[in-house]
């Protein structure tokens, strides 16, 4: 299934421990990928770890990449996040400039998938790695989704909450200037209400941290999301 198609994506972190059985429940919800990612701790050894046993499951399988150095072939897709509301350039272009510098000969571009990161939970871990500018109105998230869509051509544009539930009046503003560019929320989605209520706007539900607290809970999501359907 195209990533333009997805409805609901489970994020695995690499840096985490899942047991054989919780990720085959994962791997077996009916979710339209798995999104293998996290901010820190991300290694080689742990993204081939996860590689190899999401593999034993027909579900698609896609590195959102972190740093290069746990970069590997196999996965059907590539996503590369750029925090556009990051104070320093590094997050937004000079790693990825450094990375295509050292691998562009050999990348297959077709693979690679470019996000645009809009950040605004102020505590959570991505914030503070990318030193993140959480402190926006709803009028500035609206202009970096336009600047992602209409002058980067961006295909995603991601609003990240991580670790807590978002503010769905700016999530439904950013829907509604969105033409092309595929709407991703994702953070704090805990339970089928909440993810229900964000695949009413978005286009994509991203549910990250739920699986590693309360997998019953998770698996919910899903059915929850799918059952949305588009008026
Ligand atoms: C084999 C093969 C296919 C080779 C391809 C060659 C290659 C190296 C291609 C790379 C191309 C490229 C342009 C790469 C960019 C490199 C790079 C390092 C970019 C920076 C990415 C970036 C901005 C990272 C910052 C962190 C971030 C946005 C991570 C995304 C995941 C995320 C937000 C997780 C949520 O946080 P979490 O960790 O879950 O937090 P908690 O633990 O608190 O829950
Ligand atoms: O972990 P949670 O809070 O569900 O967030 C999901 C995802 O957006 C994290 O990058
Ligand atoms: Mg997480």
């Amino acid at each position: 299934m195209d990533y333009k198609n997805w409805r609901h994506v489970f994020k695995v972190d690499p840096a985490k421990e899942i047991s054989d059985e919780s990720l085959e429940k994962i791997c077996e919800s009916g979710t339209d990928v798995i999104l293998v990612g996290g901010t820190d701790g991300v290694t080689i050894d742990n993204v081939i770890d996860i590689l190899l046993r999401v593999r034993r499951f027909s579900v698609p399988v896609a590195l959102e990449i972190s740093n290069v150095e746990s970069v590997l072939a196999g996965f059907d897709y590539y996503f590369i996040p750029s925090v556009l509301n990051s104070r320093e350039t590094k997050w937004v272009k000079d790693l990825h400039h450094e990375a295509i510098k050292e691998y562009g000969d050999v990348m297959v571009w077709d693979e690679l998938v470019a996000e645009g990161y809009c950040v605004l939970n102020p505590d959570c871990k991505v914030a503070q790695v990318t030193n993140a500018n959480t402190d926006l109105t709803k009028d500035d998230v609206i202009a970096y989704a336009r600047l992602a869509e209409n002058y980067f051509k961006l295909p995603i544009f991601y609003i990240e909450y991580s670790g807590t539930y978002g503010d769905k009046e700016i999530v439904s503003s950013v829907k509604e200037v969105l033409n092309d560019t595929k709407l991703f929320y994702g953070g704090g989605i805990t339970t089928v209400e909440q993810a229900a209520e964000m695949a009413q706007i978005a286009d994509t539900v991203v549910v990250g941290n739920i699986i590693y607290d309360d997998l019953k809970q998770a698996l919910k999501t899903v059915e929850a999301v799918k059952g949305v359907v588009d008026e």
